[in-house]
Formats: C-alpha cells, sequence, structure tokens
C-alpha cells in the first residue's frame, strides 16, 4: 500500500513540474503583477479541481485545499520570475 502511494507521489511531484515549466512559460506573457495573480483564472482552476475531484470520488474539499495551496505556490514563484524578467530587462511587451 505504501508502495502505491509513494509511486503515485513521484508521479504526481513529476507532474506539478511539469506544470510549473507551463506557469513559467505563462509569465512571458504577463504585462504586470496584476495579470501575474489573475484572480478569475485561479478561481476556476480550483473550481474546475473541485468538480473532477467529485467526478473521480475524491472529496472537493481535498481538491480545493490542495489546490488552493498549490496555485497560491505557483503564482508567488510567477510573481518571482515575473519581476526577475522586468529586473534584467527581459518583459516580452518590450521586445
Ligand atoms: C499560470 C497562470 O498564472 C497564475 C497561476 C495559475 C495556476 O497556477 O493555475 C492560474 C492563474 C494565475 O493566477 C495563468 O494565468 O495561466
Amino acid at each position: 500500500m505504501r508502495q502505491n502511494i509513494d509511486r503515485i507521489d513521484r508521479e504526481l511531484v513529476r507532474l506539478m513540474a511539469e506544470r510549473g515549466r507551463y506557469v513559467h512559460e505563462a509569465s512571458r506573457f504577463k504585462a504586470n503583477p496584476a495579470q501575474v495573480e489573475a484572480p478569475e483564472r485561479a478561481e476556476a482552476v480550483v473550481r474546475k479541481a473541485m468538480t473532477l475531484a467529485e467526478e473521480n470520488g475524491l472529496s472537493p474539499k481535498i481538491a480545493e485545499n490542495t489546490y488552493r495551496t498549490m496555485v497560491r505556490s505557483f503564482i508567488d514563484y510567477e510573481q518571482g520570475v515575473f519581476a526577475k524578467a522586468v529586473a534584467a530587462g527581459q518583459t516580452p511587451w518590450k521586445k
């Protein structure tokens, strides 16, 4: 049983890393920190995860808590990537 949990954790973290690379990419299309935050989109992602949870027999509360924390962390990460790009003069709308 724990072997299965460990296997799933390896897969989840691999998928989170892949997700992170796309979040990193998304920052290139943002013009300011408010666009990085994109609260409506973030909320839609959480809601979608809750619907998917219901469809898959997972508690929507677990999906909600997990996704709120995860998306918040990705936004913070993306804000960091964005701030670095601005500091380096590498903002795409200036190219
Ligand atoms: C990745 C994006 O930026 C932020 C991070 C999101 C996420 O991790 O799902 C969603 C919306 C934004 O808050 C995006 O706008 O798509």
